[in-house]
């Protein structure tokens, strides 16, 4: 284990509305030696699951299209994203929050799962780390529509799509979700398809 180069923790809440924004004061060692004392806004969503769904029969996968906002603010022309299914886990484990995101945003109840990788979404600001699964699904595993929970007005697209267009997409440059790159990349390097 490498040394602990920070100390005298300190955290100030800013803001707790749906989710929470800290400001952590704490004393950080430089590779020089020196101690110096920092300060970073952390904003705290828990964390998250996200999944590729696909098909191997049918040269298929099941992504999901909705509005988000953050993206409109900053040059997303319609606001709309190409996504992974994913959600926050909201106090259950990985495995679990990620078979009831499969069941509530795009309809198929999932019977396994596999783990692939875990990573820290965006480490300068958010503390979330996500954790991605891949997952197989097949016609006779639909049990709704999708779309989302209409009670926090979700709206998602449900995109079964072949793969290779969905490669297409990513190449072309209309795939900007980091968390559904990752995942379509790890099926490319794996051949999962
Ligand atoms: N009222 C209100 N609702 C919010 C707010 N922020 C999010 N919500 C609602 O909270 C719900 C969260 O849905 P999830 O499916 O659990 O999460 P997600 O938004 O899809 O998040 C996933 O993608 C994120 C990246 O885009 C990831 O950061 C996250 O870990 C997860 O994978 C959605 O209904 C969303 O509309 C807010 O500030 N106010
Ligand atoms: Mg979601």
């Amino acid at each position: 284990m490498s040394k602990i180069r920070v100390k005298n923790i300190k955290t100030e809440l800013l803001s707790k509305q749906f989710y929470t924004l800290n400001k952590v004061t704490f004393d950080y060692l430089m590779k020089n030696e020196e101690w110096v004392t920092q300060v970073r806004e952390c904003y705290d969503r828990g964390d998250g699951a996200g999944i590729l769904l696909y098909n191997k029969e049918k040269g298929s996968i099941i992504l999901t299209r909705q509005f988000r906002m953050p993206t409109y603010i900053n040059g997303n022309s319609d606001g709309f994203l190409v996504e992974i299914c994913a959600g926050l886990l909201d106090k259950d484990q990985p495995e679990a929050c990620i078979i009831r995101e499969t069941e509530e945003e795009v309809g198929y109840r999932l019977k396994s799962v596999k783990k692939v990788y875990e990573a820290y979404s965006s480490p300068g600001v958010m503390t979330e780390k996500m954790h991605f699964f891949i997952g197989e699904y097949s016609n006779n595993m639909k049990v709704n529509a999708g779309g989302g929970l209409e009670s926090e007005h979700e709206d998602i697209e449900v995109m079964e799509i072949p793969f290779k267009e969905a490669i297409e997409m990513l190449n072309s440059g209309k795939i900007e979700d980091t968390r559904t790159i990752v995942l379509l990349q790890y099926a490319i390097i794996h051949k999962l398809l």
